[in-house]
């Protein structure tokens, strides 16, 4: 039932309504009308991924529906066509996961959005660094109603070990006032490892008024929070910072990865590579370019759709075959492969072997399937100048075509 989203309203055409997102989101539902089927269902099963529950029922009018489901441990975001301040006060002082006015269309846009986000945040974890246990158990309560997972923290000391340890943290909440290292002391050394991109820190500060907040935002804080706050404004924070992240992050994969086959692209390969010969020693490496062959005929035999799906599936078996290796698509069907700590005779054992694996591998196309050849060239590393490296194994290949295609062939200078 972990996937499953239970609808709670008696209203048909907003639950059905509801349904149909949670349907397309790849949830499963179930959706009762009253208090008393709602207890019939939780008496057989309460593990759910979440409620959406509305705040007045026949037979439960004012909120007991949430208050059960609450007292079940059901994350459970509320919403309703009841928009009276009063109604909403009671509701947000609840521990609910947010509150919805069945307003317009955009209140189900804002649906889906919550839904993916709560599924989102089982992958995400969020440190609390907090010498006082309330304080640490109250913000856990807060991130748990919407699924992060979360590790805490008594001190700077630990929290710093623990950045070390758990490479899923993306966020840090701390506080201020604590032994041994200041919240923004903390952060400071934080900012020496990780940047504002990689690890959105949240600080929290006890005095409204003071300059606490500046320093933090000046030491590398990404946002910071004044004690008392509203879980509402908590939770904005958190999500406005997470998404931050995460845009950098995918405007940082968009720029070095290529899009069909999600390689890495032939920019990112001059720049890791690049980097690799100049720094490390790479006498026992080599470089290799992978060329698809005749590949022009099966964009004319089966379609462009088929051919980039070739692409793709090519893309899958480099990156299983040659894992922990540097491996891009450098343009059209070309791809390159750094093969680090390798021996040329173990690097030539490992090429040969992926393109007898490919020659017989059955490609599905639509409507069809199709095997390929490739042809490789590559060169022993024994200049730090890529370019040299990569024109030695654009010599060699030219060589593998001129033989006739589907073998490998090494430089010899
Ligand atoms: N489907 C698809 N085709 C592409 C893509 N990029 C390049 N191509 C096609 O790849 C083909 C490459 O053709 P050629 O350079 O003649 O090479 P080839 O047919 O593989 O012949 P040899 O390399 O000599 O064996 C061209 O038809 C390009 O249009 C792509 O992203 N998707």
């Amino acid at each position: 039932m972990n996937n499953t989203i239970l609808i709670v309203n008696d209203n048909a055409a907003i639950a059905a309504r509801v349904r149909a997102i949670a349907n397309k989101l790849g949830f499963e539902s179930i959706h009762v009308a009253s208090y008393f089927q709602l207890e019939k269902v939780l008496s057989v099963e309460t593990h759910f991924f979440c409620a959406c529950v509305d705040f007045s029922l026949p037979d439960a009018k004012s909120g007991e529906a949430i208050d059960f489901l609450i007292s079940q441990n059901i994350p459970s975001f509320v919403l309703t066509n009841q928009l009276a301040d009063t109604t909403r006060d009671a509701v947000l002082s609840k521990a609910v996961v947010d509150y919805i006015a069945a307003e317009t269309i955009h209140s189900f846009d804002y649906i889906a959005k919550l839904l993916l986000r709560l599924k989102h945040n089982r992958d995400i974890r969020i440190l609390i660094v907090d010498d006082a246990l309330s304080a640490r158990n109250y913000l856990k309560k807060l991130l748990l109603r919407h699924n992060f997972k979360v590790s805490e923290a008594s001190d700077g000391a630990e929290a710093l070990a623990l950045l070390e340890n758990q490479p899923d943290i993306k966020m840090v909440v701390t506080d201020q006032t604590m032994p041994n290292m200041t919240g923004i002391e903390l952060v400071q050394k934080i900012r020496m490892q990780y940047s504002l991109e990689q690890l959105a820190i949240i600080a929290i500060s006890a005095t409204p008024k003071s300059i606490i907040a500046a320093r933090f935002l000046k030491n590398g804080a990404n946002d910071c929070l004044s004690k008392p706050f509203n879980p509402d404004e908590f939770y904005a924070r958190i999500f406005c910072n997470l998404e931050y992240i995460e845009h950098v992050a995918e405007v940082q994969f968009a720029a070095n990865h290529d899009y069909l086959t999600r390689l890495f692209n032939r920019r990112y390969f001059f720049e890791r590579a690049g980097e690799i010969t100049q720094h490390d020693n790479i006498s026992n490496s080599a470089l290799a370019i992978i060329d698809l062959d005749h590949f022009k005929q099966i964009n004319d035999q089966y379609g462009h759709d088929a051919g980039d799906s070739v692409l793709r599936q090519t893309a899958q078996r480099l990156e299983s075959h040659f894992r922990g290796n540097l491996v891009a698509r450098f343009g059209g069907e070309e791809f390159c492969i750094l093969l680090q700590q390798m021996s040329p005779d173990e690097a030539l054992g490992r090429l040969e072997f992926f393109i007898h694996h490919l020659e017989h591998f059955e490609m599905e196309i639509p409507n069809n399937s199709i095997s390929i050849t490739a042809s490789v060239g590559f060169t022993v590393c024994q200049s730090n100048e890529l370019e040299k490296l990569i024109k030695q194994a654009d010599i060699a290949l030219y060589q593998a075509k001129n033989n006739g295609r589907n073998q490998v062939v090494e430089f010899k200078g």
